[in-house]
């Protein structure tokens, strides 16, 4: 069934020498979460942000500040990341190695937990951890790049994981090849959140505006 989404531009599509007028851009074009992608070079094969960092964008950023730890490990980090302002804290289920402690000292730091899996990581890890998460990020590509093309079977798992979650406050969120072509899906398949890179800052800032109510439409199956 259609329904609307909350598209979350990521700005690691941004420009790394304006990542605070990127943020105060996308807000201003209607985006009411930023995602950052917070990536440490040995959980993933890739080096972005640090807390400092998002400190230093939180004056920018209007609405939610949406930090996605692709990091190990994650406990240090946590209160850092909250005292930088973060609203929601995502850490990887495959970070290890307690994630339920992490989880719970993410949300004892006065954040919003989010647990992320990765494509390669089976539903039903995820299922003694439902109390403990108010958002769920299903990984859509390997994580540590933009620009990827989102795993088609990762659809189904969205879908299975909205079964699983029925009936309880947790939203979906999918991150990675979210576009024009495969919104519809994913959106269709249960996410309420879309993360979305290329797709939102291709074109520059004069463009967002436009692209976030296409990927919008596109969510609810309208043509664009
Ligand atoms: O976490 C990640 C990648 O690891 C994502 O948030 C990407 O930044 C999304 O980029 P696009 O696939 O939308 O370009």
């Amino acid at each position: 069934m259609s329904h609307a989404v909350t598209i979350c531009p990521s700005i690691l599509a941004g420009d790394f020498a304006a990542l605070g007028a990127e943020c105060r851009a996308l807000g201003e074009a209607g985006a009411d979460w930023i995602h950052v992608d917070v990536m440490d070079g040995h959980f993933v094969p890739n080096i972005t942000f640090g807390p400092q960092m998002c400190a230093a964008l939180r004056p920018h950023v209007t609405g939610v500040m949406d930090v996605h730890l692709m990091i190990a490990p994650v406990d240090p980090y946590i209160d850092a990341f909250a005292k930088a302002g973060a609203d929601v804290i995502t850490a990887h289920l495959e970070a290890g190695p307690h994630v339920h402690r992490t989880l719970q000292a993410i949300r004892g730091a006065g954040c919003k937990a989010g647990l992320a899996i990765n494509p390669g990581t089976g539903i039903e890890a995820v299922g003694h951890l439902l109390d403990d998460i108010d958002l769920l990020c299903v990984m859509t590509v390997n994580p540590g790049f933009g620009g990827q093309s989102l795993i088609p079977a990762m659809v189904e798992k969205v879908r299975a994981l909205k079964a699983l979650t029925a009936g309880r406050p947790i939203r979906i969120q999918v991150d990675g090849g979210v576009t024009l072509r495969t919104a519809r899906s994913v959106a269709a398949a249960g996410a309420d959140l879309l993360v979305a890179g290329s797709a939102v800052l291709q074109g520059g800032p004069a463009a967002y505006a436009r692209n976030i109510a296409a990927l919008r439409d596109a969510a609810l199956g309208v043509l664009v």
